[in-house]
């Protein structure tokens, strides 16, 4: 089962009689399934924020299919199964909190339940601050109350853009736990967040993209392992000047054996192998390297540039 399904999306802006308009998808095909926290990271401009509002029929598509919750994105009855946190939230500043979210509720055809509401505010660090007008909200504490928004009536899709932006470290920290809890409750998260330690800590899975399409796609855990990069280990004796040729560098102390190697795919590892083997050095250990999320998405993007 899918919590997002899209087939062939395409999104240009701007597309008119003799204007060839601004691509912002060219063709994403994307799963999420029901229960994963999924996060989407990509460059400025990638399209990742296009992305989330076509699957929220936001903006309409100049192409492809997109399924939510098994249903259409622009039906009423699929959105209220939605918590939505967008990346410019705009919040009424004559308002208390405690006001927006009866009124946030009131339109999610939600029960007024104004402990659950305290609830919630206490939740996101807000309980203080819950009858103050949001006028005078700084921008993580504006953060906050839509993180609550979002939360109302306990959605099975949380779909939220940029969660932490303005929140101080600590509230950071604050954030990523209740959405950890929501993920251990069943919900369903999709997170587009440039803080990529963020999206590492939370998420099991992941999408690059790039230029308006996916670049990479699956478990953080495969993507971390599928860097290019070796870890290797020679017996003592193998030539330094043979080594450096075939592009291995030298990584820990001198003389203990052991080097690091970049390469494209398999072939190129074992012709570089190959290549020491004959000058007469013995391989004792290989290992694949796992990479930090930065460096997957790095590799993705570059490789991405220059196909
Ligand atoms: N309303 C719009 N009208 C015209 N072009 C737009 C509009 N919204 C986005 N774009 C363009 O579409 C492309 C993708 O933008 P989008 O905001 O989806 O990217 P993003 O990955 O969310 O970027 P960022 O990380 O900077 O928020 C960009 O080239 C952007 O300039």
């Amino acid at each position: 089962m899918h919590a997002i399904e899209v087939v062939g999306l395409k999104k240009t802006y701007g597309k008119g009689w003799r204007r060839a308009g601004q691509v912002a998808l060219a063709g994403v095909d994307l799963h999420v399934p029901v229960g994963s926290a999924f996060g989407l990271i990509g460059p400025n401009g990638a399209g990742k924020t296009t992305f989330i509002k076509s699957v929220l029929g936001i903006v309409r598509p100049t192409g492809g299919e997109v399924r939510v919750l098994g249903g259409d994105p622009e039906d009423p009855a699929v959105r209220a199964r939605i918590g939505y946190l967008p990346e410019r939230l705009h919040l009424p500043g004559a308002w208390t909190a405690t006001a927006f979210l009866g009124t946030v509720a009131r339109l999610k055809n939600l029960r007024r339940d104004a402990a659950a509401h305290a609830r919630l505010l206490e939740r996101v660090g807000l309980a203080d601050a819950a009858g103050r007008r949001i006028g005078g909200y700084s921008k993580g504490m504006r953060q906050r109350l839509g993180l609550a928004a979002a939360l109302l009536g306990e959605p099975e899709l949380l779909i939220l853009d940029e969660p932490t932006d303005g929140i101080d470290p600590m509230g950071r920290v604050e954030v990523r736990r209740i959405l950890q809890d929501e993920v251990r409750r069943g919900t369903t998260l999709f997170l587009n967040s440039h803080l990529l330690a963020e999206t590492e800590r939370v998420c099991d899975r992941i999408a690059i993209l790039g230029q308006g399409r996916v670049l990479r796609e699956g478990r953080l855990e495969d993507l971390q392992r599928t860097g290019h990069r070796w870890s290797v280990r020679f017996a003592p004796g193998a030539s330094e000047q043979v080594l450096r040729a075939a592009g291995f560098t030298p990584v820990g102390e001198e003389g203990d054996g052991r080097w690091t190697l970049g390469t494209p795919d398999a072939a190129a590892l074992n012709a570089a192998l190959g290549q020491v083997i004959a000058g007469g050095a013995l391989l004792v250990e290989l290992r694949r390297d796992a990479q930090d999320l930065e460096a997957v998405l790095t590799d993705a993007v570059g490789e991405g540039v220059a196909a």
